[in-house]
């Protein structure tokens, strides 16, 4: 394997588009967040609000009927849509076409949800980030990833790394087999870890930010709002990828000496996302 590209500042300020004095909510983009279940509904205010707070506009969160008066009493600014059924999603509808849809945080894996799963892939068209259990679903039936649109982003960590390519016995055949599977399903795997590697086809990215405090619940959760907000902004696939994993560690790097690593929570990665944009311009 070729040595990896190195995701630094300096490769992130080619990529990064300052917000237009004349912008408004409606030029941001609309993100939509689908997540939740019944006890994990924190997940789907997690991603939601590291949404929200990477820059996009607008924020749907769809969420089964449990997650409704959470999530708006966690975060009014997000709008709510729910699902028919109360614990859990069953029938994917949106009443807007957003510019990107992060879809699998906290859904778990219950056949109604793999259901509404499939039949959401089969139909939606706009950019997507696939995390969590919507990636431990699609680990059964791969053959689905030839319904999402080109360049979607995966966030798996080792585990669902694991489930969604096969076993490996070394590093060097865990990038083999992830080269392979981004070219052969043509997805960016963003392999979550420590450091986080991009994959893009045969080229890999591998980020220098985050440290161990980012070890927490909810952190990848976080993410995937982040990801899924840039890519909202209009940020195409390949750099949403590298600009999210980015700030995300970032956010753990500017923290750390105020919060040690115990104390950080998936929170303080949103509460830090501020200083993470702003750390851009120094
Ligand atoms: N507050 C909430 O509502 C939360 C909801 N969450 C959701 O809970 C669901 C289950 O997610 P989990 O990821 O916990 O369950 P998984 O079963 O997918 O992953 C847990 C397993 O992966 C292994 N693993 C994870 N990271 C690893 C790493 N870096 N290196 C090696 N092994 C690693 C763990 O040891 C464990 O065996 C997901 O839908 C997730 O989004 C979690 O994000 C936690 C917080
Ligand atoms: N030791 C570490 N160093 C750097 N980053 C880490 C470390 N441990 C975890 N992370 C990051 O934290 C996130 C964890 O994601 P994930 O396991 O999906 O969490 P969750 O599902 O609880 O939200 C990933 O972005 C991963 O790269
Ligand atoms: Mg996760």
């Amino acid at each position: 394997m070729k040595s990896p590209y190195l995701i630094t500042k300096e490769e992130i300020l080619k990529i990064y588009k300052p917000v237009n004095p004349h912008a408004h909510k409606g030029t941001q983009g609309h993100a939509v967040i689908i997540a939740g279940s019944y006890g994990k509904v924190g997940a789907a205010v997690l991603a939601s609000k590291s949404c929200l707070k990477s820059g996009c506009g607008l924020v749907t969160t769809f969420i089964p009927k449990c997650g409704y008066q959470i999530l708006q009493i966690s975060i009014p600014e997000v709008m709510t849509v729910t699902d028919e059924n109360t614990n859990f999603i069953t029938n994917i509808h949106l009443p807007l076409i957003p510019q990107a849809i992060g879809i699998g945080p906290g859904i778990g894996k219950e056949l109604g949800t793999q259901k509404a799963l499939f039949e959401f892939l089969r139909t939606n068209k706009v950019p997507l980030v696939l995390d969590a259990d919507a990636l431990n679903i699609i680990s059964e039936n791969l053959s689905w990833l030839e319904l999402v649109p080109e360049n979607t982003i995966l966030t798996p960590h080792p585990k669902e790394l694991e489930r969604l390519i096969g076993k490996w016995n070394s590093e060097s055949e865990k990038f083999q087999k992830t080269i392979a599977f981004s070219e052969k399903y043509k997805v960016i795997v963003v392999m979550k870890g420590a450091p986080t590697f991009i994959i893009n086809r045969n080229s890999v990215y591998e980020n220098t930010t985050g440290n161990a405090a980012l070890a927490t619940a909810g952190s990848g959760d976080t993410l995937t709002g982040i990801l899924t907000s840039l890519l909202a902004q209009g940020y195409e696939p390949k750099y949403a990828s590298k600009f999210g994993v980015y700030l995300h560690g970032l956010t753990a790097d500017l923290a750390l000496p105020k919060t040690g690593y115990e104390s950080f929570t998936a929170s303080t990665i949103i509460k830090y996302l501020g200083k993470a944009f702003l750390e851009l311009d120094n």
